[in-house]
């Protein structure tokens, strides 16, 4: 029996494979699926989350996200915690893209605005942010100066000059991560990282430029300064090769104290450390690093776009009404507390492919949302939606304040490119307007190459994770 016939359905929304059904897996794993998506459900997929139900210091269960697809170990939509005292870190299960995530940021520009000139302004967009395998942004920096973008995220940008001291306030963990040290990053990383700092990169990355076509919750819309027709940046961008190079290195690391520490694993994938060990900690210095540079590169990014904008328009920044509403990592390993079984734990969350989403009145949530909640920012693909959520109480209880990150992929890029071949790449772009360095990337990219994300943020609104709150449509989006 394969072991997506051993998961048992529990409800419209939850799968639920049982502990020990897989040898040495200590907890469950729950499925936060729809039917529908159910059908694209991979075995490799489930095969994985109960793999990590057999991690040391593993706690109370592993969750999967809607948009759940086979990542490298651990799958894309998954939520492990583990136990900060007993348990061990994963690089696999945070990802080669630490801190990848997305921004959002709301203009006072409305979308006829956009609308009549929109190939032209993504062209601009094209020309001024930086995008593509291998591109280079503006800025050339040197160790130093880097060490520094690893220890003050996305405030050293806003100090280079890239943003607003307010936009720090709508950052999750305002932007820097506290337990970063510099000296435990390679050399080889600093080299990736020098010219990379804002930066799209390629394939999933992009810039986009939306406009909120419905809102769900007036109220909470309201409080987030969202209206119907309101033009929106939305980034989504990582911690480039410095991030990629960070997991590189202590996937090796991690390999090689496997013995040391007598840890077994059911895949290598999956090789880890003990948190506390020397080992751990210095990955999990290095990779605070790393988001702290996915910080700063979406900060640059997101002022870089916003002034392209601006200038393309003619207009001053009180015009444009540039306002960061959001930035959050959905590629990430965080130290928080839980209550299980009634007693309070500290847990080391490794979130890959899943968004923090804390509810109202939780201390982290930025102070401008306390009441509303943390606000979760879900893209969708270059021709359908995207969406704004809140998080909401459920998740505290039932995903380590967690919620999904995407749509989620659906086919590979080789089946997505032979797609796009066969249909007439002219055709599946009808009406959208998407620029990018190379050809081949936009092929990979057509929309039909991802779940349908109305599906997806259906679910988590549904189990009262997170709160959907709009929709926002694609105008033109820059792909790397
Ligand atoms: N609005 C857009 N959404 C997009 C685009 N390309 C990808 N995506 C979505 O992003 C998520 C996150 O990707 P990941 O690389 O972090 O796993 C992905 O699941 C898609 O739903 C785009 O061009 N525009
Ligand atoms: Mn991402
Ligand atoms: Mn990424």
């Amino acid at each position: 029996m394969g072991l997506k016939e051993a998961l048992v359905r529990l409800s419209d929304y939850v799968y639920v494979l049982k502990e020990n059904t897989i040898i040495g897996q200590r907890v469950p794993v729950y499925f936060y699926i729809s039917d529908r998506l159910f059908e694209h459900l991979e075995e490799d997929a489930i095969r994985q989350a109960a793999n990590a139900g057999t991690l040391p210091g593993v706690e109370k269960a592993i969750y999967v996200m809607p948009d759940v697809h086979v990542g490298y170990g651990f799958p894309v939509g998954g939520v492990m915690a583990v136990n900060t005292q007993t348990g061990i870190i994963s690089p696999g299960s945070i990802g080669y893209d630490i801190n990848c995530g997305v921004r959002l940021i709301a203009t006072n520009l409305s979308e006829e605005r956009i609308l009549p000139i929109r190939q032209e302004l993504m062209q601009e967009i094209l020309n001024k942010v930086p995008a593509g395998v291998g591109s280079r942004g503006r800025l050339k920096l040197s160790k130093e100066q880097l060490k520094e973008v690893a220890i003050k995220g996305a405030r050293w940008a806003v100090e280079y000059g890239f943003g607003f001291e307010e936009d720090l306030m709508h950052i999750e963990s305002s932007g820097t991560l506290p337990d970063a040290d510099p000296d435990k990053v390679s050399n080889f990383a600093y080299e990736r990282g020098s010219e990379e700092l804002g930066t799209v990169g390629s394939g999933n990355h992009f810039v986009e430029i939306q406009a909120v076509d419905e809102i769900y919750d007036e109220n909470t819309a309201q409080k987030l300064g969202i209206s119907i027709g309101q033009v929106m940046i939305m980034v989504h961008s990582g911690s480039r090769g410095f991030g990629h190079q960070v997991c590189v290195d202590y996937l090796k690391v991690a390999k090689d104290a496997l013995d040391k520490y007598k840890i077994h694993i059911p895949d290598m994938q999956l090789a880890c450390m003990p948190f506390r060990s020397e080992e751990g900690q210095n990955y999990f210095k290095a990779m605070n690093c790393a988001a702290n540079y996915a910080f700063a590169n979406r900060q640059i990014l997101g002022f870089i776009t916003a002034d392209t904008l601006r200038r393309f328009l003619g207009i001053s920044w009180e015009e444009l009404g540039y306002r960061v509403v959001y930035d959050l990592a959905h590629n990430i390993g965080k130290v928080e507390r839980y209550k299980i079984d009634g007693e309070e734990k500290e847990l080391l969350v490794h979130r890959k492919g899943a968004t923090r989403a804390f509810p109202p009145y939780n201390p982290d949530v930025p102070p401008a949302y306390r009441d509303v909640g943390q606000p979760v920012l879900i893209p969708g693909d270059i021709g359908r939606y995207s969406f704004l959520l809140v998080g909401a109480p459920k998740s505290m209880e039932i995903s380590f304040g967690s919620a999904c990150h995407g749509a989620g992929r659906l086919m590979s890029r080789t089946k997505a490119k032979e797609y796009a071949r066969k249909e007439g790449i002219e055709k599946v772009l009808s009406g959208l307007v998407v620029v990018a360095r190379g050809k081949g990337t936009i092929m990979e990219e057509i929309p039909q190459a991802y779940k349908d994300v109305t599906e997806v943020v259906k679910v988590v609104d549904a189990l009262g994770i997170a709160k959907l709150v709009a929709r926002l449509k694609p105008l033109g989006t820059l792909k790397g």
